[in-house]
Formats: structure tokens, C-alpha cells, sequence
């Protein structure tokens, strides 16, 4: 068994659990509340962010151009096109994407990017690599799952993001679709059992957070900060 199918067989379990998540129907029924697409959109922007500078890193650690290729595609599809998704939220959220820039993190999402993050000071291009994979491949398992079940219709408000994730229709499920499996996998014999299964554990974390982020965005869970604190002025981060 390849490293790569071993990490999907056990992400799956959090893949079933992220499609029954009420955010994700959301998506396929084309009803979410305006504060949960807001607040995504928020978060997602500082999430973004520090995505990329992780793929600086990783393009940092890489030795060959096919890597380089890689990740520097996944750069031009995060500044490029993923900002599609986002617009898609705002319109249906009847707001602005430049409004929503710029505010604090989350818990959760200081939690997932510091996760990411901290594989970057220390560790090799597979722990990179497996900390950042989840990202990826359960938005292009989201799409496809939801354009297997008929969701991407007409009048659906959010086919727009539904069909910027999913994978072509004729192509099979196979790594080769999300080629940061291919890095996972080429690494993957350099390393011994033990720490191939510390990679498997932080991939895991990684799937843990996207859940954790469609579950923050559903309810808007927000720093609480205890009574009688207040806040510098402009930095809550709650939208209005
Ligand atoms: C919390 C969160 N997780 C995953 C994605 C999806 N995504 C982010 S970057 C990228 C392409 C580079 O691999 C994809 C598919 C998101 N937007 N927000």
C-alpha cells in the first residue's frame, strides 16, 4: 500500500464526518445564513494567507523543478482562482470580499495555521507536505461529492464554488489529481515506520482542523474574552 492511499483510508473517516457537517449541506442545498458565510469568508482570508507562506516554505525545501511546478501551481490557483470562491460567498452574503479582509483570527483558526506553521521551522518536506494536504484534497472530495449527488444545478447559489473544487468528471479518483500525494509518496521511503506515523498524525490533525473550521464558521465561534475586558478599538472580530 502507498503512503498516500494509507493516509486517505484513514482521513476518510473525517471526510465522511466534514459531508455530513451542516455548513457543507449548506453548500449543496444552497442555504447558508449570511454570519456563516461571512464569518468563513473572514476566516478563510487569514487562513489563505498563511497557506501561502507555507507553500513558500515547501517551495523553499524542494530540490526538484517537478516539486517546484507543484507547488508554485497551487500558489497561482490560491491567489487566482480561489478568490472565486470567496466572491461567491460575499454575493450571496450581499456584502463586499474587500470588507471582509483584514481582522483578527479565530482560536480555531490561529490553532490550524500555527499547526501548519510550526512543521515549517522544523520539519522536512513531508511533514509540510502532509500538514497541508488536507486542504486540497477534501475541498476536491467536497466538489465531487456534491456533483455526484446533483448539486451543482442551476439554481443552486453556490454551484459557482461547488464546481471551482470538484475534479473533472472523467477523471478517476486517483492521487494524481491532488499531486501533493505524489511528493507524500516519493518522500515517503526515505523514513522510517515511526516517523512516517508521526507524518500520518499531523495529516490527521490537519483533516481534524478542516472540520474544525466549517464547524467555527457554522456557529461563528469567536474569541469570547472574559467580562470586563475591552478590546482595542478595531480589532473585534466579529463582521458586522
Ligand atoms: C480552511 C480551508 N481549507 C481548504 C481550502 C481549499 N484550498 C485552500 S488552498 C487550495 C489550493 C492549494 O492546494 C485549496 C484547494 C480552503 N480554502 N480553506
Amino acid at each position: 500500500m502507498t503512503f498516500s492511499t494509507e493516509l486517505i483510508e484513514a482521513g476518510t473517516p473525517v471526510l465522511n464526518h466534514i459531508m455530513a457537517h451542516p455548513f457543507v449541506k449548506g453548500i449543496g442545498d444552497g442555504k447558508l445564513s449570511k454570519q456563516a458565510l461571512m464569518f468563513y469568508v473572514i476566516q478563510d482570508y487569514n487562513y489563505l494567507n498563511e497557506f501561502l507562506h507555507s507553500d513558500a516554505v515547501a517551495l523553499l525545501k524542494s530540490t526538484s523543478r517537478e516539486d517546484m511546478q507543484i507547488i508554485s501551481q497551487q500558489i497561482d490557483f490560491l491567489l487566482n482562482s480561489e478568490s472565486e470562491a470567496h466572491r461567491n460567498f460575499c454575493e450571496v452574503a450581499g456584502t463586499s470580499y474587500a470588507s471582509l479582509q483584514g481582522q483578527p483570527m479565530t482560536p480555531t483558526t490561529k490553532l490550524y495555521t500555527n499547526h501548519m506553521l510550526e512543521t515549517l521551522k522544523s520539519g522536512d518536506l513531508i511533514d509540510i507536505i502532509a500538514a497541508m494536504t488536507p486542504c486540497p484534497w477534501t475541498y476536491g472530495e467536497i466538489g465531487d461529492r456534491l456533483v455526484e449527488q446533483g448539486k451543482n444545478t442551476a439554481d443552486n447559489v453556490f454551484t459557482p464554488w461547488i464546481e471551482l473544487y470538484a475534479n473533472d468528471d472523467d477523471a478517476d479518483e486517483t492521487p494524481e489529481q491532488f499531486p501533493f500525494f505524489d511528493i507524500l509518496d516519493r518522500e515517503a521511503p526515505k523514513y522510517s515506520r515511526e516517523r512516517l506515523d508521526q507524518v500520518k498524525r499531523s495529516f490527521l490533525e490537519s483533516c481534524e482542523f478542516e472540520w474544525d473550521f466549517w464547524e467555527q464558521s457554522f456557529y461563528q465561534k469567536d474569541w469570547q474574552f472574559l467580562p470586563g475586558v475591552v478590546l482595542p478599538v478595531n480589532t473585534a472580530a466579529k463582521a458586522k
